[in-house]
């Protein structure tokens, strides 16, 4: 096919999702990465692209197949636009979008957090603004290389608006899961969230984290608080993993050798992976928190129910943001349940 028969897809917000989905989907897609100055930068000198993936997959897309894009005006032309910046910064990207890009085109956020596609669908009247989720762990390892370090399909609110672009993603081996339960995935998803704050909190490599029982505990502390939350908020999380989202807690619970057996998928990660709270705080950027374990706590203080374990790992998170240290999973267990330990 000619390259000018191609859809064009403008990613907006480049980092680590909007590098690995622009490298992945150029192929089969004319792609626009606009992001910040010192980001296009770093990849223009970089000489474009690299994606990797677990399974071996791998491949450098050169500056000339990429646009990488500094203006927001560089929207202007796409067919799609995904949005894949941190929750923080959606409204600005909202009000920006608006701005320029062409009445009806079909926008999706690719973002973590309840409220996305909502914000941006407020400031963009008259075009199809579509929840999506990226199950899988992205690390920018240098500026310009992206490894995807876990498993799972990209999943998105069904709409008509999208039936010329399954195919490009299907082509580029990322296919898209159109699902009518968007609300339902975005919670299980928060609920996977939930890790963030303490991967970011232990400074290890997602895999070691989840190995260790206490710090499975920290995490069971969290999810259990959130799905009494979503209990009363009338909220249901889908089934996004093997294990129904009501097990999760005490599935990881039990000690090491059983975990391992019966939880083997949720341990397929790479050896270097980390959340994406985690590359916020070593860059010394803000965090997403608010609007993962403070969705939690917002939610329970609407609903009158406590949550004081979100609400620690909140306060923790932002004591990061300006002063670091690598928590053990002992002192995080004291500080999330005393006594428990
Ligand atoms: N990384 C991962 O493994 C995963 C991430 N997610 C979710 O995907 C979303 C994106 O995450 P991630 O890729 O890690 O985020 P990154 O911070 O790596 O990338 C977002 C980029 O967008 C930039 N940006 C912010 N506002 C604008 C703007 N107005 N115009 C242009 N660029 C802008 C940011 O710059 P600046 O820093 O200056 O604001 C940043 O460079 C988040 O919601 C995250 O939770 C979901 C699954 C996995
Ligand atoms: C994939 C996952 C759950 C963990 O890396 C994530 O969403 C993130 O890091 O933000």
């Amino acid at each position: 096919m000619s390259v000018h028969a191609l859809p064009r897809i403008a990613i907006y917000g480049a980092g680590s999702v909007g590098g690995y989905l622009g490298a992945r989907l150029h192929d089969n897609a004319r792609i626009t990465c606009i992001g910040r100055r010192r980001v296009i930068d770093a990849w223009r000198i970089h000489g474009g692209l690299d994606w990797s993936d677990l399974q071996g997959g791998h491949e450098h897309v050169a500056t000339r197949d990429v646009e990488l894009q500094v203006d927001p005006f560089a929207a202007a032309k796409a067919h799609l636009v995904l949005v894949t910046v941190k929750s923080s910064a959606t409204e600005t990207v909202a009000r920006e979008l608006a701005e320029v890009i062409a009445p009806g085109v079909p926008v999706v956020s690719f973002q973590n957090g309840l409220h996305n596609a909502a914000t941006l669908r407020e400031a963009l009247p008259g075009h199809p603004v579509l929840a999506g989720m990226v199950p899988f762990n992205v690390l920018q390892r240098i500026p310009g290389d992206f490894h995807q370090g876990s498993a799972g399909e990209l999943m998105v609110e069904a709409h008509e608006s999208l039936a010329a672009f399954l195919p490009v993603f299907e082509a580029s081996g990322l296919p898209l899961t159109a699902r009518s339960d968007m609300p339902a995935v975005l919670a299980a998803k928060l609920l996977l969230n939930l890790n963030n704050a303490l991967n970011a909190l232990s400074d290890l490599p997602l895999k070691d984290e989840l190995s260790q029982r206490d710090w499975r505990r920290c995490l069971a502390l969290a999810q259990r608080e959130a799905l009494a939350v979503f209990a009363a908020a009338d909220i249901h999380p889908a089934k996004l993993t093997p294990l129904p989202p009501q097990w999760l807690p005490r599935v990881l619970d039990m000690p090491d050798a059983w975990f391992k057996r019966l939880a083997s998928r949720l341990l397929a990660i790479d050896p270097v992976a980390r959340s994406s709270m985690w590359e916020d705080l070593e860059r010394g950027r803000p965090t997403e928190v608010d609007a993962i374990n403070g969705e939690v706590v917002r939610l329970a203080a609407q609903h009158r129910v406590p949550a004081p374990v979100n609400e620690r790992l909140v306060q923790l998170i932002h004591e990061a943001e300006q002063t670091r240290r690598a928590w053990s999973a002992r002192e995080m267990l004291d500080q999330l349940h005393p006594g428990a330990v």
